[in-house]
């Protein structure tokens, strides 16, 4: 079955190809996300709403409406890509002159591997890393902090979705030096979590646990020595995925802090 992530948003597509992008794009976010069928054209075709919404009801709305002239396909085209790229939005809100699109991913612009496999030099790219390392506000405000700091032991970057705890390196599969002591505690900090609400995380090197990244924030923070630097994936697996509903937030900081406490603990310890 084709997802919205399949979908070629730089071509023009038939009716029923849009049609088909609706009904992915309702299932895949049908926590905000709903199709209503207000009506049909003259030759009985479907006239379709894309709501968003958290919920409520009476509420002050904004309509948009695209291709009420048919011949004008740039509109029917900008709506489908304006209708994936609003809550969904990954990166920073960067802008430079002469760079058509928005934004630099904050998890690829380190200067540890920058510019390496797992991140892309295209601004338009949602894993686009930035003219240059620590190009951004956002990543020099954390470097400067921590490196002025100058004692952090421990870094934990959270992220979500794939339930997993990982540790360095992401821009290269080699180990660490201390990985079998970082595969040890992720594996300690799984077991902690999962004893509360039975939520099963996988755990290793983010290259060999997920996939190569470059430019990332645990492998800036392991080599400016901070030994025990991790990243979290939290909930879910991809049921929800990034729209995952608030009433799993408390269950979630619950196991979490399981896991958090493990590292914190071990860290103190050594
Ligand atoms: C969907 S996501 N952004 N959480 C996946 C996240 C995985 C990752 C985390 C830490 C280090 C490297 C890679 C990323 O690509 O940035
Ligand atoms: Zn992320």
């Amino acid at each position: 079955e084709r997802s919205t992530s399949s979908f070629s948003y730089s071509s023009y597509h038939t009716l029923e190809e849009i049609y088909s992008w609706i009904d992915n794009f309702v299932t895949e976010y049908s926590d905000i996300v709903s199709k209503i069928r207000i009506g049909h054209s003259f030759e009985n075709r479907s006239i379709l709403v894309l709501k968003f919404s958290t919920g409520g009801s009476q509420r002050r709305a904004i309509w948009i409406d695209t291709g009420i002239h048919s011949r004008e396909w740039i509109t029917h085209a900008t709506g489908i890509w304006t209708a994936k790229k609003n809550r969904l939005w990954r990166k920073n809100k960067s802008t430079r002159p002469g760079v058509f699109c928005i934004g630099v991913d904050l998890n690829r612009n380190w200067k540890s591997g920058f510019g390496g496999n797992g991140s892309n030099d295209n601004p338009c790219s949602e894993t686009y890393r930035g003219p240059s390392p620590q190009s951004e506000p956002e990543v020099a405000a954390i470097v400067d902090f921590i490196t002025a700091h100058g004692n952090i032991k421990a870094l934990i970057s959270i992220h979500s979705y794939s339930q997993m705890i990982m540790y360095p390196y992401g821009h290269s599969l080699e180990p660490v030096p201390n990985q079998k002591e970082l595969y040890n505690l992720a594996k300690d900090a799984v077991q902690a979590l999962y004893e509360v609400h039975g939520i099963e995380y996988i755990y290793g090197s983010i290259s060999t646990t997920l996939y190569v990244a470059s430019g990332i924030t645990v492998d800036w923070a392991y080599d400016s020595g901070i030994k025990y630097s991790f990243t979290f994936e939290l909930r879910d697996t991809g049921s929800y995925g990034f729209l995952l509903p608030a009433s799993q937030i408390v269950p979630t900081a619950q196991e979490t802090w399981l896991a958090l406490r493990a590292i914190m603990e071990h860290t103190l310890n050594h």
